[in-house]
């Protein structure tokens, strides 16, 4: 594996390039801005209108989710992380390392921690494992996502299966609580529940490709499409554009992780 330093639209990244796949990070949100597999196809789908000014966060790609998911707190929409220079500190253990320190000055989140995201790349998968320490004398809770935006060519023709028994909170419909009855789950319009106690593989499906997305510590996931009414409210997004992705994101939001001093916790998510 090799890592480099290179900008896009501005914004300082690393490329990182391992037997013949690429992925380009944005240190803003340790981002992953593109995916190429060995076969140079994009796996992932970053928006057009993505604003890259440093301070927003970046429609598409790999959003890191920290310490806060949606609006489940007083943070920002989706915590901090995503909208936070983080740090390059090298490769490590097989990837790339980028590392986001609190040093608990943050009185909207005032707690000392260390958040680091390895990056490894191989021909036909992407592994990001975060691990968040809490560097300080006191407990705190956390919620955590990677909010992974897969590219499709068209949504109505896409299956993520694995969720087949899973019980889901619907995020579309207030919140109601349902079970997984059919085998795949479609998008008919939209679409955003977290589903918890997930345990088998899942994978993305359209037409003759396949996708496996893969996660282990992360207890939930997330399954989002905002469908043609949601998308066409976004601003970062073209007209069309809600036809282009599905969000599978690995997650802790439904129970919060308590970090007592000195303790980690980590959560990996593979694609391939
Ligand atoms: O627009 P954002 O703040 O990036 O959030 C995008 C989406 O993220 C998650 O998937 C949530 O479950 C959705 O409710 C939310 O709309």
């Amino acid at each position: 594996m090799h890592a480099e330093p290179t900008e896009y639209r501005s914004l300082p990244c690393i490329r990182i390039d391992a037997e013949g796949a690429t992925a380009l990070v944005a240190l803003h949100g340790a981002h992953v801005l593109s995916w190429r597999p060995a076969d140079g196809r994009e796996r992932l789908f970053l928006s057009e209108r993505a604003v890259f000014d440093g301070r927003a966060a970046i429609r598409g790609g790999i959003p890191v989710i920290f310490p806060q998911f949606g609006e489940r707190g007083a943070l920002a929409r989706h915590g901090f992380a995503r909208a936070t220079a983080w740090r390059y500190a090298g490769i490590e253990g097989g990837g790339a390392v980028f590392e986001l320190s609190g040093d608990g000055g943050d009185p909207a989140w005032p707690h000392p921690f260390r958040a680091r995201l390895r990056i490894a790349l191989a021909a036909t998968t992407l592994a990001l494992a975060l691990e968040i320490e809490n560097t300080g004398d006191d407990a705190f809770a956390f919620s955590a996502a990677l909010h992974t935006y897969l590219r499709v060519d068209e949504i109505a023709a896409v299956a993520i299966e694995g969720l087949h028994g899973c019980d889901f909170e619907d995020s579309a419909n207030g919140g109601s609580l349902h079970r997984q009855h059919d085998h795949d789950v479609r998008f008919d319009d939209e679409t955003d529940r977290i589903y918890s106690d997930v345990v088998a593989p899942l994978a993305l499906v359209e037409g003759e490709r396949r996708l496996a997305i893969e996660q282990d510590g992360f207890a939930d996931a997330i399954v989002w499409n905002p469908g043609q009414r949601l998308g066409a409210r976004i601003g970062d997004l073209a007209a069309d554009d809600w036809r282009r992705f599905a969000c599978v994101e690995a997650g802790q939001v439904l129970q919060p992780v308590v970090l007592a001093p000195g303790e980690s916790w980590r959560g990996r998510q593979l694609l391939g």
